[in-house]
């Protein structure tokens, strides 16, 4: 996985021969450890996500959950009933439930502080990490997808959006006065599954068109319509997007294309029938999320919070398997192999070479085509 900070300097590309371990060994090391899915729950204020997770909670499930409140705030009873603690740089107060799940107020939400918990408290089977409806879930999914690697007892699972049916589209709609882009529209641009939450106070056009609206932004999210956050358990928790690529279809990622120049957000699909290399898909992306020198035709440059892709590596497939799975959040992406077996092959046998999704600011696919084409052909 790699992560690069604003403070680092950009390291020089050294070739690593061929002492890389193949990328197969490292999944099948992950499918070996058993970690603690970690699920991020974000939406904006009001959303429901306290009643979502209540709802988890008290279903009937073999699972033993812990939830953990990154910040305190009035709401719910679950929320108030929370007391603010000090333990060193942690707060944190617990509520333990009667099937042996337990909710929890933390103020670090780092990963060590969670790992304290757990050493205090056993292991759970499962994570909730809600955040407050202000937060920027992008830093947070950074941060527990890299420490997964790091030998952690953690690995992101997914995120999770609520969007309030009612009142989601104004959310989304905002304009901040410093020109940056809302919470409402990062936390949708960040979500693997969106729940458009209180469908009850809405009418079937009105949810029709906030969907439509929001598909734009991310087309590769799973939606579910919800009322009071109830939804199949199967939908939202184990979903392994960012572990393994084996329950990652191909297929599931749309055919929705953008040509043309957009400056708010939007997923843009490039697709490209030119076998890559692992070098080459290393040095895109880190241009793209890290040296960010890519700019669009207005000369703005391109500010992606979120990147999906499929692409078919042209080594052997003894030396490297034949289609890799790609996920980035913000300046974090990691690489995992498609395993054949746990794939319908007719899906990948319909798959392009490369495609990649976007979701992002001021993009132009004409020139995140032609950034990607100057490290194919740089003559
Ligand atoms: N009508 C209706 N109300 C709902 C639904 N889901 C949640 N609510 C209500 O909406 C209000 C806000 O729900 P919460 O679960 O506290 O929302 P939240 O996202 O945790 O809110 P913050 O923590 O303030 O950001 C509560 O009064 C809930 O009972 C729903 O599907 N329909």
């Amino acid at each position: 996985m790699e992560n690069f900070d604003d403070s680092d300097v950009i390291p020089d590309l050294v070739d690593i021969g061929d002492d890389r371990p193949p990328i197969s060994s490292l999944v099948i090391e992950n499918t070996i450890v058993k970690t603690v899915p970690v699920t991020i729950v974000t939406g904006f204020l009001g959303a429901g996500k306290t009643t979502f997770l209540n709802f988890i909670l008290t279903e009937q499930h073999e699972k033993k959950i812990a939830v953990i409140l990154n910040e305190f705030g009035e709401g719910s009873v679950l929320e108030k009933s929370l007391a603010v603690g000090t333990q060193g740089d942690l707060y944190e107060e617990w509520l333990e439930l009667r099937n042996g799940c337990l909710c929890c107020s933390v103020k670090d939400n780092g990963v060590k502080a969670i790992e304290n918990l757990m050493k205090k408290k056993g292991k759970f089977d499962y994570i909730l990490l809600e955040t407050t409806g202000l937060a920027d879930p992008g830093p947070i999914a950074s941060l527990f997808w890299l420490d997964s690697e790091l030998c952690s007892d953690i690995h992101l699972d997914g995120v999770i959006t609520l969007v309030d049916a009612k009142h989601g589209l104004r959310q989304i709609n905002e304009v901040k006065p410093d020109g940056s882009v809302n919470e409402a529209t990062r936390q949708i641009a960040l979500a693997d599954v969106i729940l458009l939450n209180k469908e009850d106070l809405v009418i079937a056009e009105e949810l029709s068109e906030l969907k439509n609206h929001i598909q734009t932004i991310n087309s590769e999210a799973t939606f579910i319509t919800t009322h009071h956050g109830r939804v199949n358990l199967n939908e939202v928790l184990d979903l392994g997007l960012y572990y393994q690529a084996t329950n990652l279809s191909p297929s599931k990622f749309s055919n929705s294309s953008e040509s043309h120049l957009d400056l708010s957000v939007r997923s843009v699909t490039l697709e490209l029938n030119e076998r890559l290399t692992p070098e080459i898909v290393d040095t895109y992306l880190q241009r793209l999320l890290w040296e960010k020198d890519v700019v669009n035709s207005l000369g703005l440059t391109l500010e992606i919070f979120r990147i999906k892709g499929i692409v078919r590596y042209s080594q052997p497939e003894s030396v490297q398997p034949s289609f890799v799975i790609i996920q980035a959040v913000y300046d974090t992406y990691d690489t995992m192999p498609v395993k054949p077996e746990a794939t319908n092959t007719a899906d990948l046998s319909s798959q392009p070479d490369v495609r990649f999704v976007f979701i992002g600011r001021h993009l132009e696919l004409a020139v995140l085509k032609n950034a990607l084409l100057q490290l194919l052909r740089p003559d």
